[in-house]
């Protein structure tokens, strides 16, 4: 009936696509070993998948997946919500979501598994956007199994009693906008509930585009952690959000272009350390050649404050700061007593991305985001899309100028 349809969708109103149709939920899960700011990435990718279904007349809602298991995480949490990390009514601002919490509190049985999984037989010489239903090729099949009772268990975020009623591969290539055509023009179609697993598999439809930057703009940080790390400006960094022109409109869809942002009186570095001296060992200086830089960057900017983000240990942040003059001082936030790993990172890009000059770790998706909110704060250019140059190579190649964009 009419009244059950507008029943249906109340929740949704918010929503510019509110439509008159039945709710369908879509979850998905990444794989394993990715960390906390691919996942990030792989959230747009999937919530650009959402906004075109609901384009499309469908009302899909995503459901979120809790945080955790990261293994760059010193702590092993789990089941850990998206509350804790970013603001929810911004999230819904783009297209309609609720934590898993809420979706098991409603009793819903998830209807479908889905896993993506590349072609077998490799990508072929031409890229051409397709699925097929394939047999689970590894690690596929260890990831999920049938009990007795015809239902499938699986990891599902660490929770031990849930369980998805049919299995399935899928091996795709492609974008958001493939996994929208899976999900419409495929058996699985007529599910409810569906969850996507290995999501990272498919792409962004045109990265870097206006939708991908609404989704990215829709990503604020959950109050608490703003209200910290503005705290920690005000008390150490000589920073706020008026005298560094970093305001901003409290609901992003307002938010309009502009490169005006000062930012406070500090250099922000992200510093990657860790396992990432392995994978990018030849794009990374030393820690004396990193304090080398630092100097010499303070010097020409005439600021004597730096912001530290890092994960390397503290043996080689005292090596770091050994190295500097009196006339230089390192912060560092490192309440670990009151937030958790996810929560500090989120910090430690907060206060880089709020820095008046910022220089961050060769293809390091933690310095990506920094910029990204760098972009969407206001800054100009030529302060934000900086890296740290390997020892032998001074003048090494700049990142990528990924700008934002409006329309
Ligand atoms: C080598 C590759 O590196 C890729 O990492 P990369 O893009 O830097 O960035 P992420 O994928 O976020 O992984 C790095 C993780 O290490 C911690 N971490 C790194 N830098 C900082 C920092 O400045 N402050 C704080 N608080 N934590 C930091 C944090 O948990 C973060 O999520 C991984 O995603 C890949 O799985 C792979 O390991």
């Amino acid at each position: 009936s009419k009244v059950d349809q507008h029943h249906k969708v109340s929740h949704v109103d918010s929503n510019k696509y509110s439509i008159a149709a039945e709710k369908k939920f879509l979850l998905y899960d990444v794989n394993f070993g990715e960390g906390f700011n691919l996942r990030r990435d792989v959230y747009m990718r999937v919530a650009n998948t959402v906004r075109l279904l609901r384009e499309s007349g469908e009302n899909w809602i995503l459901v979120l997946p809790p945080w955790g298991r990261l293994h760059h995480w010193q702590r092993m949490q789990v089941a850990l919500s998206w509350r804790l990390f970013f603001d929810l009514e911004s999230l819904n601002r783009f297209i309609p979501v609720m934590e898993f919490e809420d979706f098991l509190d409603e009793n819903r049985p998830i209807d479908q598994v889905i896993y993506l999984q590349h072609y077998e037989e490799g990508w072929g010489t031409e890229y051409v956007r397709k699925f097929d239903e394939r047999r689970c090729l590894p690690p596929a099949d260890s990831h999920y199994r049938k009990e007795n009772d015809s239902k499938w268990r699986g990891w599902f975020y660490s929770y031990e009693d849930v369980q998805a009623s049919n299995f399935k591969c899928v091996s795709i290539q492609g974008d958001s906008g493939t996994l929208k055509d899976l999900l419409t023009h495929s058996n699985f179609s007529s599910m409810t509930s569906v969850m996507v697993d290995r999501a990272e598999t498919i792409l962004h439809e045109n990265f870097g585009d206006v939708n991908y930057w609404k989704a990215r703009r829709s990503m604020r940080y959950s109050k608490d952690l703003v209200e910290a790390a503005n705290v920690f400006r005000d008390k150490y960094l000589d920073s706020d959000d008026e005298n560094d022109d970093t305001e901003m409109v409290a609901d992003w869809r307002k938010e309009r272009a502009k490169r005006t942002a000062k930012g406070g009186p500090y250099l922000g570095i992200h510093w990657r350390r860790r396992d990432f001296l392995y994978a990018r060992h030849d794009q990374l200086p030393s820690i004396k050649g990193t304090a080398e830089i630092l100097e010499k960057l303070c010097e020409k900017l005439k600021l004597n404050r730096i912001y530290l983000a890092t994960d390397a240990p503290e043996e080689e942040v005292n090596e770091l700061k050994s190295y500097f003059g009196k006339e230089l001082q390192v912060f560092r936030f490192t309440d670990t007593q009151k937030y958790n790993d996810g929560q500090i990172a989120i910090i430690d890009q907060y206060l880089c991305a709020h820095a008046a000059h910022f220089i961050g770790s060769y293809e390091s998706t933690f310095t990506f985001r920094i910029q990204e909110d760098r972009e969407i704060l206001g800054f100009p250019i030529s302060s934000t899309f900086n890296r740290l140059c390997p020892d032998n190579i001074p003048d090494c190649e700049q990142p990528p100028k990924w700008k934002i964009v409006y329309k």
